[in-house]
């Protein structure tokens, strides 16, 4: 296992200038020993990018990678001693399901008791007990891509395993089902495992830390509760949650908190500076109040949606749409009326130039 220190940008171009010319902007990054981290954004935010550069398959533009200290951004996948599991099947169709998990650690000459004990291991950890002696070729997708998960977990000795999207082909029951195997495998064998998705949910379920990227940036390395609680840009706060939190524009003037033609008294305590803010509050937290409280203002209702578990009102003010989340069985107001919904709590978060400051 090792702990993976990034300092460095890329770019595919030759003579990158702008922002927008880098696939990674300048970032310095450390994977812990052991741990399981999760790298998220939208397609074509880096996450790839930054994977391979982990593995060897591509060497920054600028900066390098060190495994436990040591230079390796030169080096290959197989001298960094890296495993990789990828969007689609690698498999041996000809082997069985045992000879194909064993292929990995067969190529590095492990002792064939070690092998059977390691194979047994992994088999077990991804229910492929029951199918060790069956040809890979006569299995079902999902059963093939849970042998190259095997194949990537299976050694022991490897500084950290890679997946780029490796539920991709797996079908939604399954999915949730592996992706909660790969936590409890992940606490096991205590490997250090690097996990690309698109999907928040498989992120958030599968990894300790989650790197949450945009446009070649990592805007946030964090817990899900930290992601949830206290998005650090407000890409994190619009990506992460379903819907994302809401923002609200304000001008801070003299102490009080202008959206338009309504205000607000500003929380002293949070030592906002003057001018252009944005109020960011989860619909979570979004709470009714009483017409005219403090902290709290008045929205008309757009729609309330039942989502079953919770429900879901739309309401505007001063143009500006937010989204509350109430109880199955909350007696909420109609479209049209008045809702008075409490903005400024302990929960809320506030971000000048997209960055949490209070
Ligand atoms: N080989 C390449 N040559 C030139 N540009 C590339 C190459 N690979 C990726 N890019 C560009 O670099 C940026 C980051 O791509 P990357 O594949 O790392 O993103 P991603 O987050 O993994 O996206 P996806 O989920 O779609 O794979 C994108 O703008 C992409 O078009």
């Amino acid at each position: 296992m090792a702990r993976i220190t990034l300092d460095l940008a890329h770019s595919y171009k030759p003579n990158p200038t702008a922002d927008g010319d880098y696939a990674l902007l300048p970032l310095k990054m450390e994977f812990a020993d052991g741990g399981a981290y999760a790298l998220l954004g939208p397609s074509g935010c880096g996450k790839t990018t930054m994977l391979n550069i982990m593995s060897g398959l591509l060497v920054p533009s600028h900066g390098g990678v060190q495994f436990d200290g040591r230079d390796v951004t030169h080096a290959s996948p197989q001298e960094r001693n890296i495993a990789q599991v990828f969007q689609f099947p690698v498999i041996y169709d000809t082997m069985t399901v045992a000879q194909n998990l064993a292929f990995p650690l067969r190529n590095r000459k492990v002792p064939e008791a070690q092998i059977r004990e390691r194979v047994g291991v992994i088999a077990e950890m991804l229910e492929l007990s029951g199918q060790l002696d069956q040809r890979a070729a006569g299995l079902a997708a999902d059963a093939k891509q849970k042998i190259s998960l095997g194949r990537g977990l299976v050694r022991p000795d490897v500084a950290a395993v890679l997946f780029d999207e490796p539920l991709t082909v797996i079908d939604p029951h399954l999915k949730w089902q592996l992706r909660r195997k790969l936590k409890q495998i992940h606490h096991e064998l205590k490997l250090t495992l690097i996990y690309v998705t698109h999907d928040q949910v498989e992120a958030l379920t599968f990894a300790d830390q989650v790197v949450v990227m945009t446009r070649g940036r990592a805007v946030q390395v964090g817990a899900a509760d930290a992601l949830f609680e206290r998005p650090q840009h407000v890409f994190v706060g619009h990506f992460i949650g379903s819907p994302g939190m809401n923002f609200l524009p304000v001008e801070h003037v003299a102490g009080r908190l202008q959206l338009v033609d309504h205000w607000l008294d500003a929380p002293a305590e949070r030592g906002l500076p003057a001018g252009a803010l944005q109020i960011g509050v989860r619909p979570e937290y979004l709470a009714r109040t009483a017409p005219g409280e403090a902290g709290a203002l008045p929205c008309k209702v757009l729609r309330v949606q039942d989502l079953g578990t919770s429900l879901m009102l739309a309401a505007e003010v001063a143009g500006q749409v937010l989204r509350a989340r109430f109880d199955p069985d909350a007696q909420l107001p109609v479209s049209g009326d008045t809702v008075w919904l409490r903005i400024l709590g302990e929960h809320t978060c506030f971000y000048q130039n997209e960055e949490l400051l209070a």
